[in-house]
This record gives structure tokens, sequence and C-alpha cells, in this order.
């Protein structure tokens, strides 16, 4: 049998069935699918004459899943930093994005984005900005795959001028990416506090119709709930509720305030958290009750947030973070283990996008998204448990290989459909125009 790609690695772990690990197998992809997943002896028997990529020393596993990212806004890395939610959006990102984000700004942020996911383990990223038509293309072009947020908000902007012109620029997108195999569709209303209850009804109705989900920030400081209690006499998660929105389509970011009442609420709901911990840290916006929604049984995905928040795309220091910083919320050293982080990295931020059929596992028959770390690496050693390693001690420079939909886009390390030097140097232009 012909086959496109036979990895032979020291670990595979294929995140479903949970908390098994292989030793010394092999994974075969065809057509962009995964097909077999087995000992390598029997490939070596099973695919004579087909050319094996031996990863002696590596552990191969699922592509990330950034649940969520504003993709293009790694243009604005370190040019606000050290500030609160507000004060950094209304003084600094919104009038940054007011005087320069277009849809050059977007292609090139774009790049400049998947280039570090990629080169960091990331498969798929679930993205919230404007112009996502050009995230799309970019998507596209590079090889990545990309969950688009049909994004709204209740001010104007270079991208659409009012809730209705957004509305419309989304739903024409996901016309234009219906057959596109690497780029799926979802609502973004931006926030409660910047989306009145007209536009989200007609998300809503919308949403319902065409089966997509509604990604949102929702609960991301105190400041958010205390000011939307003041205005309205509700929390915002109370709003979102009586308008229908909270249910298994629901992909809740932040969510660093939640009463106990409101974790049932969302655990009724089966809808999704998508936890931001270092964007939540370096804005000081809160902490999420990680462990507590776990128990509670609601899929809690990962996502770095914009580079400009975080301030980076790294989700192997994100799940880091994500375990350490629930140990220290819950009191509990025994809360969100390496292997939970490695999910909540993976299979739940599929789980969150509704693309677990597709991605978040290496079971037979999901798509080729694929990724490997070299652990033959001094601090990555002793290898009592590969797992551990991953989540607690490995760095990003250790991913050597990634594969999307079967294809290699990054290879020992090397991006291979992205032109680095050139990409550099439009980031410098970008620099150089922005802060003069
Ligand atoms: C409608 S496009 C996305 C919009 O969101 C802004 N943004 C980036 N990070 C955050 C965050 O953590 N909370 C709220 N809003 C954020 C971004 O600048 C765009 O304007
Ligand atoms: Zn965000």
């Amino acid at each position: 049998m012909i086959v496109d790609t036979l990895i032979h690695a020291r670990w595979i772990i294929p995140i479903e069935p949970a908390n098994v690990t292989y030793d010394h197998h092999s994974l075969v992809i065809n057509e962009g699918r995964i097909i077999d997943l087995l000992p390598s002896p029997e490939a070596k028997q099973k695919y004579q004459g087909i050319s094996t990529e031996y990863l002696n020393q590596h552990a191969l596993l699922p592509g990330f899943v950034n649940c969520h990212t504003h993709a293009a806004m790694s243009l604005m890395r370190g040019i606000a930093d050290d500030l609160p939610l507000m004060d950094w959006l209304q003084n600094h990102i919104w009038p940054l994005e007011q005087q320069w984000m277009n849809e050059e700004f977007v292609k090139d942020g774009t790049d400049l984005a998947i280039a570090e996911m990629i080169s960091s383990g990331t498969t798929c990223f679930n993205d919230m900005y404007f112009f996502p038509e050009i995230t799309a293309q970019q998507a596209i072009q590079i090889g990545m795959r990309a969950n688009l947020g049909m994004v709204v908000i209740d001010f104007p902007t270079v991208y659409a001028q009012n809730s209705e012109e957004y509305i419309t620029k989304g739903l024409a997108l996901r016309e234009q990416v219906q057959d596109e195999p690497l780029i799926s569709v979802a609502f973004a209303p931006h926030a409660p506090y910047t989306v009145s209850d007209a536009p989200l009804q007609k998300i809503k109705l919308h949403a319902d119709e065409l089966g997509l989900s509604v990604n949102m920030h929702v609960h991301e400081t105190l400041h958010e709930v205390e000011q939307a209690q003041a205005d309205t006499g509700k929390r915002p998660l109370q709003r979102l509720q009586e308008l229908g929105l909270l249910n298994a389509a629901f992909v809740a970011v932040h969510m660093t305030q939640l009463t106990d009442a409101e974790i049932e609420m969302m655990a009724t709901a089966n809808a999704h958290i998508v936890h931001c911990p270092e964007s939540n840290l370096k804005l000081a916006s809160g902490f999420c009750p990680v462990a507590r929604c776990l128990q509670a049984g609601i899929n809690v995905a990962l996502g770095t947030d914009g580079a400009a928040s975080n301030n980076d795309l790294d989700m192997l220091g994100e799940m880091r973070t994500a375990a350490l910083l629930a140990k220290a919320v819950a009191n509990d050293a025994r809360a969100v283990p390496a292997m939970t982080a490695l999910q909540m990295a993976t299979l739940n931020g599929a789980k969150a996008l509704g693309l677990d059929k597709d991605i978040g596992s290496l079971l037979i028959g999901k798509a080729g998204d694929v990724i490997a770390i070299d652990l033959d690496c001094l601090s990555t050693q002793p290898l009592y448990d590969a797992i551990s390693q991953i989540v607690y001690a490995a760095s990003r420079q250790q991913v050597t290989d990634v594969w999307v939909n079967g294809k290699r886009v990054l290879k020992k390390r090397q991006l291979t459909t992205i032109d680095v030097i050139a990409l550099k140097t439009k980031v410098a232009q970008w620099q150089a125009r922005m802060v003069r």
C-alpha cells in the first residue's frame, strides 16, 4: 500500500484513549487522515518499502488547539504592556487599531502569528479579529487550520460600520469558506459591554439556524461584572442566558468571575469555557476557577489571547501556566494534573470548536494534525514520564515537526510554507510605521 507519511516515534500520546502512551509505535497518514497506529515492528512489515520518518527521541501528539486568539495583534506585541484591561483597550489598543488596522495589517500580523503558532506546535487556532476573510486567506495559503470569528462589535471600524454590516460580512465569509477543508467559522460578538441586545438576538437566530457556535469574551474582569450590575442590575452571564445564548454552542472566553450558581448554569447548558491564564495574569484580570469548572463537568479549553496581552502564542507555556495556576487557585496540588492540562490544550479545544470529530486526538480517521516534540534535551531529562516533561519542563524550541491535515508545515524546526526573512522585513516595516 502506498501511504503519504509514516512516522515512527519513541512515544505516541494519542489523548484518546485517555491516559495511554504508546512506546515505539508508528503513525500512518494518508490523504490527510490518520489511517493506522501500530507497534513499529508491525508497521515495518505492513508498510514495507514506505520511507519512514524516524523520531527516536520524540513524543508525537495531536497538535495544540489555541482556542482564543486575535492573530493579527501580534503586530502589537509589547506596544502597551503592564496595564489593566480597560486602560489597555480604551487608551492604547483601540486607538492603535483605529489608526493602523486594515487588510494589510491583518495579512502581515496573521502571518506572524501563524508562523509563531506552527513553530510552537499549534495546528488550529480560534480567532476573533477584523477582516477574518484575510485571516482565512493566509491560513489557507500557509496550510494552517483555523476557526474564524464572524466578529460583531457596536462601534464602527474600517472593517464594518455597524452591527448589521458586521453580521452581513460574517455570513458572506461563511459562504466563501464553506468548501475549505482547513477553515470553519463561528460568531464572535466581542463582549457583553460592547454588543447590545439587538445584535445578540440576531446572532442567536443565525447561529441556531446555521448550527454555528458563538464565541465571546465574558466575565473577563470584576470591573466588567460590577459595571453591568450597576448599569442593568444583572450580571452579564445572566443577561446572555436570558437572551438564549447559553447552550452547547456557546464558548465563553476568560470567565474569571464565576459564582457557584453560574458554574452550575454553564454546566447545565453544556457551554464551554476558554481559559486564558497568561493574558488574565498579565492584565491582572482575575483567576478562572478551572478546577471547580472541570469538577462540575464543564469543557474547559485553553487559549493564549492575543500577543498584545500575553505576549506570546505558545501553548506549551499556556498549559504549564494553566496547570500551575489551577493548583494555586484551588489551594490543591492535585488540581489540573499534567494530563488534564494536555487534554485542555488538545481535545477540549477541539470540542469547544465543534471539531472533535476531526481533530484533538490521534484516533484513526481523524485529520493528520500532529506534532513532534524532541525530549532529548537536558532540560527534559530524565524521562520518567513523557507527559510530565512536556507539560512542566519542555520549551517550544523542542517542537521539531508539525503536520496539518497530513501536510508537513514545520520540518526539523524550519517552516516549510512561510518565507521567514520576507516576513521579518514586513514586521520591521510595521514597527517603524507604528512607533515613530
Ligand atoms: C472585534 S475584534 C476583537 C477585539 O478584541 C480586542 N481584544 C483583544 N484582547 C482582548 C481582551 O482580552 N479582552 C477584550 N477585548 C480584547 C481587540 O483589540 C479587538 O478590538
Ligand atoms: Zn481576547
